[in-house]
């Protein structure tokens, strides 16, 4: 035999081996898919088939365990998602939604993490919200969250209001020559647009007020926006109210809120439940617009809730029940309508402080479930603000029924506040930390030790890194902004107020509506996403007839505001650098996000003239 037919041989062998090994292995697979498929294992280690069974059992029941835990850790996970989303929804709606980092142009880089949190609170924040809006029972349920409020139609010019407080005209004013009201109206540049022709003068004396038990202690007459509005808001008009930064709009609104509800108290057997509601946006101004009407409701002893995020829920329920004026921010207050214990069915008096804001994007949805839960036949609407941009005008004439529109000074066009003198530097993002340094210290230094000084970034991030460089240079300094919590908040605006920290850094969260008082100089590190945000900003100083400071830093980064901030520096007479005005001087124009581009600017006061006083 040769070598080769012997290598043959053992090959075939092999491969005789290796096909019989197959067979088997394929036999043995088939012979276990057929006992598996009946249920019982196959009796590989030599086991009974009745301990084959057992074994089943058992593997059953592991597998069915390992089932149920997988189902509620998915539960749990899912749960503690929904309580993330609503911290995340009440982020994004009572503090600034300005401050979710996606939502805005990124003039610094954020880190991966940052960016990835921050997306995934955006997200379900506005998955919850639109399920809560779908989810809301109340009498307006049926509407998806787009639908426009129930409108009662009026008649043009409309009729009488539904409530009215009874104002009628006091005989001293009436006595008043028509020049005096005309030298008034001038002198402080106010402009009535009367859709009702009511005629009502100004009440320019706090003795013209229907008889009141205010305590104007301190003040020695209305301010222009008060003296305007209260003859309209009094009689139980619509009204829009714009006028600078610290002219006293809070007493505006709340002086016809308590005269609105004495009145309906005096009239109504039934003198429970909610009946005024102001929205603000910013817990901080909440709290503050909170106190106001506690001082001047005492006398009438009215009870009033303040509801906001960040704290717990069950003082606000308690108060809620025997609550006559309801002042909130638009997360919390829709969080407490829909488990039911804000009802607000009885409420005639609706303001929205700082409208603009309240009708941008962020709290569009928001403001809609509020107006939403208020019956609309009886609902007097009110408005205030000190910028009241073309893209919130047609969406306000929405919820309003030809309201009178009241504005002091020429506030069609942007205006900050003519007493604070503005000063813009253009400058390099890297200097900004130093030149923050150095202006600190020119204004801080000596017998300015104590001086107020005001500190905005844009971002939250940013303004823990500027608080953390000026403590490391051995400055006294608190801060506000969202990603603190509500005790530090409140903490560092007390002390801030109180003067016991006079540097205070803060986010948006401070832009608007906060007086506190005497502000020397605020300081714009990051120019905000806004004009209208940077008029509010500035307007923390100058308040109430006083002067202010302000300082901006401008960059590159922020060229796309030159425009309007050259028209806002040369509308209050303030000087205009040469650098911003290389940046251009077009006025990009602002796009409402519910109608972008095809957005039509449409004054909501159309059909209205001017308002013309009889002799
Ligand atoms: N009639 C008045 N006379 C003098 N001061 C007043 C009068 N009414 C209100 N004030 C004071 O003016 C300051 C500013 O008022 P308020 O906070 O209501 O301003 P605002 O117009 O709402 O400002 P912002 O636009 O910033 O929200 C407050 O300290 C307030 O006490």
């Amino acid at each position: 035999m040769s070598k080769r037919s012997i290598e043959d041989m053992e090959v075939e062998a092999m491969v005789v081996e290796q096909v019989k090994r197959k067979k088997d292995k394929k036999e043995k697979k088939a012979k276990k898919d057929v006992v598996v498929e009946n249920g019982v294992e196959d009796n590989v280690n030599g086991v009974t088939e009745e301990e084959g069974e057992e074994e089943v059992k058992d593997k059953r029941k592991r597998k069915k365990e390992k089932k149920d835990k997988k189902r509620e850790k998915k539960e749990r996970k899912a749960k503690e998602e929904e309580e993330e989303a609503i911290v995340a929804a009440e982020d994004a709606m009572d503090l600034d939604a300005r401050e979710t980092p996606e939502a805005q142009p990124q003039p610094e880089k954020l880190s991966k993490e940052e960016r990835r949190a921050a997306k995934k609170a955006a997200k379900e924040a506005k998955k919850n919200a639109k399920k809560e809006a779908y989810a809301k029972p109340n009498r307006n349920a049926s509407l998806p969250p787009d639908t426009p409020a129930p409108q009662v139609t009026y008649s043009t010019p409309a009729g009488p209001p539904t409530v009215s407080s009874g104002y009628t005209e006091s005989a001293e004013l009436t006595a008043l020559p028509k020049s005096t009201i005309d030298e008034f109206l001038t002198e402080h540049a106010i402009a009535i647009t009367d859709p009702h022709d009511s005629n009502l003068r100004p009440i320019t004396s706090f003795s013209y007020l229907p008889s009141n038990s205010f305590d104007f202690t301190g003040f020695t007459s209305p301010t222009p926006i008060q003296a305007a509005t209260w003859p309209f808001t009094l009689s139980g008009y619509d009204c829009i109210g714009v006028a600078e930064t610290g002219s006293g709009k809070t007493l505006a609104f709340a002086v016809p809120a308590i005269r609105h509800i004495i009145a309906l108290k005096a009239s109504q057997k039934s003198s429970k439940g909610v009946r005024a509601v102001v929205v603000s946006p910013t817990r901080e101004l909440a709290m503050q617009i909170y106190d106001s009407m506690e001082e001047y409701s005492k006398e009438a002893r009215l009870s009033t809730v303040c509801v906001y995020g960040g704290v717990p829920k069950d003082e606000q329920r308690a108060k809620l029940k025997r609550a006559d004026i309801v002042v909130a921010t638009p997360g919390r207050l829709n969080d407490l309508i829909d488990e039911g214990s804000a009802d607000l069915s009885n409420v005639s008096y609706l303001v929205l402080d700082e409208a603009d804001r309240m009708l941008d994007k962020g709290f569009e949805e928001d403001i809609k479930r509020i107006i939403r839960a208020i019956p609309s036949p009886t609902r007097q609407t009110l408005m205030f603000t000190a910028t009241w941009p073309q893209s919130v005008r047609k969406l306000a004439s929405t919820f309003m029924n030809s309201p009178t529109k009241i504005t002091i000074g020429d506030r069609d066009d942007l205006r900050a506040n003519v007493r604070i003198a503005q000063t813009v530097e253009v400058i390099d993002q890297h200097a900004k930390e130093s030149r923050l340094l150095a202006l600190l210290k020119q204004h801080q230094s000596d017998s300015q030790r104590d001086d107020k000084i005001l500190v905005f970034c844009l971002y939250k991030k940013e303004a823990t890194r500027v608080e953390g460089f000026l403590r490391s240079r051995g400055l006294r300094v608190a801060s506000i902004h969202g990603d603190l919590s509500q005790a530090q908040r409140t903490m560092a605006l007390a002390q801030f107020k109180e003067g016991k920290c006079p540097l205070l850094i803060a986010t948006d969260v401070a832009a608007r509506g906060l007086d506190i008082p005497k502000v020397k100089l605020v300081i714009n590190v990051t120019f905000p996403l806004t004009i209208e945000d940077y008029v509010h900003r500035i307007g923390r100083t100058g308040r109430a007839g006083a002067d202010g400071m302000a300082y901006t830093f401008f960059t590159e980064h922020d060229k796309a505001h030159s425009g309007a901030l050259v028209n806002v520096l040369k509308a209050a007479g303030q000087p205009v650098p040469e650098a911003l005005l290389k940046f251009g001087t077009t006025v990009k124009k602002k796009e409402h996000a519910a109608y972008g581009a095809f957005y039509r600017s449409t004054d909501g006061t159309k059909t209205s003239k001017k308002i013309k006083f009889a002799d």
